[in-house]
């Protein structure tokens, strides 16, 4: 099959990256001069688990051909599918911002207007349910002047891939979600779709645009859900002495419950939770119905970063004082600050009037463009000397790793919000919910 693949961002590049591997012929669009160049150059544009080699082994010099990148739109002629993998950010009041597809489509109707053989397009963004049959859809007809389900076809398959994990995730996947409104675009979805699902062996859900695009945000809704819940009674078990890490290992072994995601903590980060979350309670409310739920997991999100600084507290008065924070990034495995605990936990640490030092593996250089006053420093010892609190933020292996680092603390108070760090002799050590 011939794919192309319009955004080549997280999830642009690693879905273009392994289709190639799976054997098509793969072409991504983007904007970006520097994203097409690195593509072309073999080179992942972005920091992800196995994409380096992915991309080296299938686009630049010694390549098999089957990977290439560009910014004209017109690379879709030459191919049958075209995945749209664009952000969908959100608007002031949390809802969903479409302009970017609604630019994009526009675009790629008016290039599909010349062609005369049948197209399928794939919306692979999170949208909400409605968008791609009522927005992009009369959109694309409007450009191209053809009709979906007669000329061209339009399809939405939401993706699951998580940060970090993300070639993994992709190619390994729980269930891959197919929904289409036409039977020539879910054939077309089944012919992308075919080498990964015999090699993963991953179940299939066919169905149509509206209810593709609600799985999605039924998937990450139930998740930040799960977190906020194990966070809630976390907090509990705090209250009462009880560690809620043993308490989550023992409802664990309920089939009905799972083992994931039940590391209670400072609470979830990253690009998707927030946005989809905020975006499907502003949809509901347009429909005059109230998620309750979807707005206690936020509330609940909200709150500990804070209940981690009231523990610092408890034990330290840091105005004026040195406080190293560990960890920036959203979670360990990647670069990405977007929405991390660390952002609300390094502004009290600022109201406070501390003075802050921040470390992380890789995340430095994104938060230094968020916050230009604190002090960066290249390893958790050079944080942690001479500080008057630690607060674990990341989990990343070197964190958890520390131990004799903390005797170098002048008073050695450390509030640890991801159970990263042993209790021990000689420190003073508040976990957030254990
Ligand atoms: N990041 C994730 O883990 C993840 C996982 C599942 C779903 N999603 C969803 O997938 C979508 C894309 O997310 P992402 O994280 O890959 O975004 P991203 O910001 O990493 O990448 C988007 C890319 O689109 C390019 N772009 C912007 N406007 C363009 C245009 N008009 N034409 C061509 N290219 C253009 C940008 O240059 C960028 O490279 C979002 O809807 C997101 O919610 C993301
Ligand atoms: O038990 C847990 C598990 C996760 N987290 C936090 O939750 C956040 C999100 O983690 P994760 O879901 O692993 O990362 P994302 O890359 O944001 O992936 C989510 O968002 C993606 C974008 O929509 C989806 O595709 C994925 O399925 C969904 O897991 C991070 O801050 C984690 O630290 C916890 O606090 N406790």
């Amino acid at each position: 099959m011939r794919v192309s693949i319009i955004g080549s961002g997280y999830v642009g590049t690693t879905v273009a990256a392994c289709f190639a591997d799976l054997g098509h012929e793969v072409v991504n669009v983007d904007v970006d001069q520097e994203i097409v160049d690195a593509i072309n150059d073999g080179e992942a544009p972005i920091h992800e688990d196995g994409l380096a080699e992915l991309v080296a082994d299938h686009a630049g010099p010694d390549d098999t051909g089957r990977l290439e990148a560009t910014t004209d739109y017109a690379a879709v002629l030459d191919t049958d599918v075209t995945f749209v993998c664009l952000p969908t950010p959100q608007n002031d009041d949390g809802s969903i911002d479409l302009s970017i597809m609604e630019a994009a489509a526009e675009q790629l109707g008016t290039t599909l207007a010349t062609k005369d053989a049948w197209h399928t397009v794939i919306v692979k963004s999170t949208v909400i349910p409605g968008s791609t049959e009522e927005t992009i859809t009369p959109i694309l007809e409007a450009a191209s002047d053809k009709t979906a389900g007669d000329d061209f076809g339009v399809g939405m398959n939401p993706e699951f891939l998580r940060e970090g994990t993300a070639v993994h995730d992709f190619l390994d996947p729980d269930k891959v979600v197919l929904g289409a409104d036409d039977e020539r675009a879910l054939e077309d979805m089944y012919a992308v779709f075919d080498p990964l699902i015999e090699r993963s062996d991953a179940p299939v859900v066919e169905t149509d645009t509206r209810t593709a695009e609600m799985i999605k945000y039924a998937n990450n809704g139930f998740l930040a859900a799960k977190i906020s819940l194990i966070n809630d009674i976390g907090n509990i078990c705090k209250e009462f002495g009880i560690d809620a890490y043993e308490v989550a290992d023992a409802i664990a072994l309920d089939d009905r419950i799972g083992e994931q995601f039940l590391r209670s903590g400072v609470g979830w980060g990253g690009s998707c939770f927030e946005k989809d979350t905020a975006a499907i309670r502003a949809a509901a409310r347009q429909q005059d119905y109230e998620p309750a739920m979807l707005d206690a997991a936020i509330a609940v999100n909200n709150r500990q970063p804070t209940r981690l600084l009231s523990l610092m507290d408890d034990h330290v008065d840091v105005a004026g004082e040195r406080v190293a924070v560990l960890g920036l990034a959203f979670k360990p495995g990647t670069d990405d600050i977007r929405n991390s605990r660390a952002i609300p936990v390094i502004e009290g640490l600022q109201a406070r009037g501390a003075e802050v030092v921040a470390y992380d593996p890789v995340a430095i250089e994104h938060m230094r463009e968020r916050f230009l006053d604190i002090e960066y420093v290249d390893t958790p010892e050079a944080a942690l000397t001479e500080a008057d609190a630690a607060l674990v933020v990341t989990d990343w292996e070197e964190i958890t790793a520390l131990d004799e680092e903390f005797d170098a603390m002048r008073t050695p108070v450390v509030v640890d919000g991801r159970r990263a760090i042993d209790r021990r002799d000689g420190i003073v050590y508040e976990g957030l919910t254990w």
